[in-house]
């Protein structure tokens, strides 16, 4: 059942087994999935409304009317010093699905070398990328294209799952001259491939960009796993517009505390209301929530939570520290007009309508996408060491258009999620550190070259008329520069805050079953768990860490 308030929840209700804090991409997975056991009694608590129903979010193509001052946070950063002091805004979805209902729904998984780091930096093989492949399939219902074109060779369907939640494919209309450039241009340039599809471990190349938009609309992970036949679950209560302001300790026990009491508000100045979850509390908060709940219930930094004047719950110094964040430039092209029939928007609504096709069925009009490395032989690989995961991770993502961008996959730069207040509902203190470390300039410096070579090659001749830059052989370095800190933006993919480590390691939040470390009874699902970022977008590792998570708790119980 779902309730809109706390008021409305029952007071009768038997004890929760598992309270998901945060209804967002991880926790809508979360409840879904532990509920599937009858015998689980669930309680998903989100702080925003429902999105079920709403036409901005279910149409891919209403992208930009999405309601931000509903279904969004919209957080701030600091003032940026890598980025000439400029703040930026950092959107995160706010209501059932989180931001898997705001994102841009591109769907890309990693590469292989990615998650085979990860198994390394836990020390766990369980995160290798083959030991995850079953869970890569099983978040997934692959429905082709939109509007049922044919598009064989535009995808692997050996590497898609077929009977999972999130609806997946292709955009609706067929390969376009800019498309057919592209891959000749690949053929050209002999030193980039075509990929026949991306999410198979392989992705460096040129390939076909694949949606959360299975059937011309957006699978947020609220419509893919919490659908009608979920929410009349009898085992599964789905509180919304509730505010997690705490994690607490249920008994003060030595040497690890049990925390699986979770304090909630619907408002600032409403009063504090807990449930205790029999078996665990599971953190899905986000990137941003999740740190800013556990330092709230003072679970953190102690020199950070003393100076707060919040009581040290349990002194874990890299909370809200290390977030990784994907960078990008965006870069201008002088293409010539195109001479595309733009569809009129009362025959594109009719056209989503009756058989959701047109472009109110994808999210943008580009097909495809490049992933690609930094050259071999370049100054920055010689003067610093790699930060790929392996050879089969690219360092680059590459989007194509007038403003297209290149985005550095591969950062050194980190940031962090600090408290500003101790009160529950002011926003914390985001600096995301971008550019801050010399590597990420000097990188993205080769990126724009790499892009540049690319899309002013010969066969683009008649079509891409020029580069606008930010060129970095045609400015000056210092030029280059100041250009470069003054357009980079976040990629909207912040990672890590809550990281997870080996058993051993002194580093990190939660050990790699997500359980955080010196606690009983709390774990963390979502993309604040992730060692490193993956050299991909990040819903589809939210997908996989979450489907992966949801068999670690699942087996404690069994
Ligand atoms: C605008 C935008 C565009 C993006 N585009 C893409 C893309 O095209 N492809 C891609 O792969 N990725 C994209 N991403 C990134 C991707 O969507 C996220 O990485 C992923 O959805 C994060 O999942 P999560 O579960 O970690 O967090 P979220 O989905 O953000 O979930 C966190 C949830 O916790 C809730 N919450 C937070 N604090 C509290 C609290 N105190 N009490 C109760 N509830 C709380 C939030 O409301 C939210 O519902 C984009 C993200 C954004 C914002």
């Amino acid at each position: 059942a779902v309730y809109q308030s706390l008021e409305g929840l029952p007071a009768d209700l038997k004890p929760f087994d598992f309270i998901v804090a945060g209804g967002g991409t991880a926790g809508s997975v979360v409840a879904s999935r532990l509920s599937e056991n009858t015998n689980f009694n669930v309680l998903l608590i989100e702080a925003g409304p429902d999105t079920a129903g709403v036409l901005e979010i279910e149409v891919p193509g209403l992208i930009g009317q999405i309601n931000a001052s509903i279904y969004n946070w919209n957080y701030v950063t600091t003032p940026q010093a890598g980025l000439n002091g400029r703040t930026l805004g950092v959107p995160r979805g706010r209501g059932l699905g989180g931001s898997s209902c705001i994102n841009g729904m591109a769907y890309s998984r990693g590469a292989s070398d990615d998650y085979d780091n990860w198994a390394r930096l836990t020390g766990d093989p369980r995160w290798r990328w083959n030991a995850l492949w079953p869970y890569m399939k099983r978040h997934e219902h692959w429905m082709g294209a939109a509007g049922g074109r044919n598009a064989t060779g535009e995808y692997d369907p050996s590497v898609h799952g077929y009977n999972g939640n999130v609806g997946t494919g292709l955009p609706w209309d067929a390969t376009n001259e800019h498309d057919i450039r592209a891959i000749r241009q690949t053929e050209i340039q002999g030193d980039l491939h075509l990929v026949s599809d991306h999410n198979a471990g392989q992705p460096i190349g040129l390939t076909w960009l694949q949606l959360t938009t299975g059937g011309g609309e957006r699978w947020s992970a609220a419509k893919s796993y919490l659908g009608p036949h979920v929410r009349r679950r009898p085992n599964l209560r789905i509180l919304l517009n509730t505010h997690v302001t705490r994690v607490l300790p249920v008994k003060a026990s030595k040497p690890r505390i049990d925390v699986r009491t979770v304090e909630v508000a619907d408002r600032a100045a409403g009063s504090r209301v807990t449930f205790t979850a029999k078996k665990e509390l599971i953190l899905s908060g986000g990137t941003i929530g999740t740190p800013q709940i556990l330092l709230n219930s003072g679970i953190g930094n102690r020199t950070e939570l003393e100076r707060l004047g919040i009581p040290v719950v349990l002194d874990s110094p890299f909370v809200g520290e290390g977030m990784m964040e994907h960078v990008t430039v965006t870069l201008t092209w002088n293409i010539v007009p195109q001479n595309i029939t733009v569809i009129d928007p009362d025959v594109a609504w009719a056209m989503w309508q009756q058989n959701r096709t047109g472009p109110l069925s994808t999210p943008g009009p580009v097909h495809q996408v490049m992933w690609y490395r930094l050259p071999q032989k370049t100054d920055v690989l010689s003067k610093y060491k790699d930060t790929s995961s392996g050879p089969g991770s690219p360092h680059f993502q590459f989007t194509f258009g007038d403003q297209g961008r290149v985005i550095l996959l591969t950062p050194y730069s980190r940031g962090s999620v600090k408290l500003n207040s101790t009160d529950p509902f002011v926003h914390p203190i985001i600096d995301q550190g971008l550019l801050t470390h010399p590597f990420d300039l000097a990188a993205l410096k080769e990126g724009i070259r790499t892009a540049k070579k690319f899309y002013t090659g010969p066969a683009w001749e008649g079509y891409v008329l020029g580069f606008g830059g930010p060129d970095p052989d045609v400015l000056s370095a210092e030029e280059f520069e100041t250009r470069v800190r003054e357009v980079a933006r976040t990629f909207l993919h912040p990672v890590g805050t809550a990281a997870m480590s080996s058993k051993h390691s002194k580093q990190g939040v939660v050990d790699s079953e997500l359980r955080v470390k010196g606690a009983t009874g709390l774990r963390v699902v979502d993309a604040s768990v992730f060692p490193l970022t993956p050299a991909s977008l990040t819903q589809g590792p939210v997908y996989i860490v979450s489907e992966r998570a949801v068999d670690f708790i699942r087996h404690s119980w069994l």
